[in-house]
């Protein structure tokens, strides 16, 4: 503020007109405002957390909102929150997945930075000894799955809206740790099956094969559902829950630990081959088509 301050005074001074008062001030910094969060945290008075993603429309994960979301869960631990519920501001999507602009003609600093932030956050959230839910209040694609299938227990608003890892069906391969977390919800078998066909699954088919655990028809029974699976760890000894989730959670987190520097590097080679790019335009183009 005192570095401001002397450049506006100098400032002032030369046009003689102006004088670094705090009206002044003030309209200087209202036109200047901060950039708005892309995630929102609000603790209820039984120390739950609800995290809210908010980019609109469609909550695509850029790198700036993965390291809002890492820095939340984070802060949260420390704050010794009792649960997290995962959830979006929209009313149709929980989250499009990765943001296609962040890999579509990409500076190779910036591709770096943004899968670095989806594997840290990533692990955060699948690893923290905090209880977590994801209240899926919209259509959860590809990253937006991987988000869902982090949490401990996922409710979902039905029946109009599809979940799915639809990684194949945009000619991609879901990278190992995707495939561990559907692995972990809906077994081997029904995973392959998923992930072959990159299917993306109502609501109700989602409940079907378990990779929901409960549908409802509104955000409000999906935030009262998230809350009742939190409530029941406040009889369950912190320490045993943790070591629990942490030794369940083992495959996921030790492939991560080992290979994190071997799958960006797979990633970066990928993501800049020449027909991914292409493949990245014409999906650009055939969504804004779609409208
Ligand atoms: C994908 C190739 C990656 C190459 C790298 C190779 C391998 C590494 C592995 C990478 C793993 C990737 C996993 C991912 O998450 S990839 C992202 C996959 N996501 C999708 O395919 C979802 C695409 N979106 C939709 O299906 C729909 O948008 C919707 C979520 C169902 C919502 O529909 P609707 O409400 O009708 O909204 P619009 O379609 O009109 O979209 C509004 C607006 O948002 C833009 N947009 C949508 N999704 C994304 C996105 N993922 N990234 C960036 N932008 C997105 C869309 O283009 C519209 O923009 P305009 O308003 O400007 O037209």
């Amino acid at each position: 503020m005192a570095v401001v301050c002397r450049n506006l005074r100098a400032f002032a001074q030369k046009t003689s007109s102006l004088r670094c008062t705090p009206n002044f001030l003030r309209l200087y910094s209202q036109s200047k405002p901060a950039p708005p969060k892309l995630v929102t945290v609000d603790v209820d008075k039984a120390g739950v957390a609800t995290v809210t993603l908010d980019r609109p429309p469609v909550n695509s994960l850029n790198t700036g909102l993965l390291e809002e979301l890492g820095v939340a869960i984070k802060d949260l631990e420390a704050n010794k929150t009792r649960g997290i519920i995962l959830t979006s501001s929209s009313n149709s999507v929980f989250s499009a997945g990765l943001d296609i602009l962040e890999m579509y003609e990409p500076k190779k600093q910036n591709l770096s930075l943004f899968w670095t932030t989806l594997q840290n956050t990533w692990l955060s959230l699948y690893r923290t000894s905090i209880p977590t839910v994801a209240a899926i209040n919209g259509h959860a694609p590809a990253g937006g799955c991987l988000l869902a299938l982090s949490c401990e227990y996922r409710v979902m608003v039905g029946p109009k809206f599809t979940i799915g890892l639809n990684e194949t069906q945009l000619g991609i391969v879901a990278p190992q740790w995707f495939m561990i977390c559907m692995k972990d919800a809906v077994g081997r078998r029904q995973a392959e099956m998923a992930l072959t066909a990159g299917k993306m699954f109502s609501t109700q088919e989602a409940l079907n094969i378990g990779l929901i655990d409960k549908m409802v028809s509104n955000k409000e029974e999906a935030i009262a559902e998230a809350q009742k699976f939190i409530a029941q760890f406040a009889k369950i000894p912190p320490l045993a829950r943790r070591m629990t989730k942490e030794s369940i959670r083992q495959e996921g987190i030790k492939y991560m630990e080992e290979n994190a520097i071997d799958d960006l590097k797979a990633f970066m080679d990928l993501v800049v081959q020449p027909n991914i790019q292409k493949g990245l335009g014409m999906y650009l183009e055939a969504m804004k088509k779609s409208k």
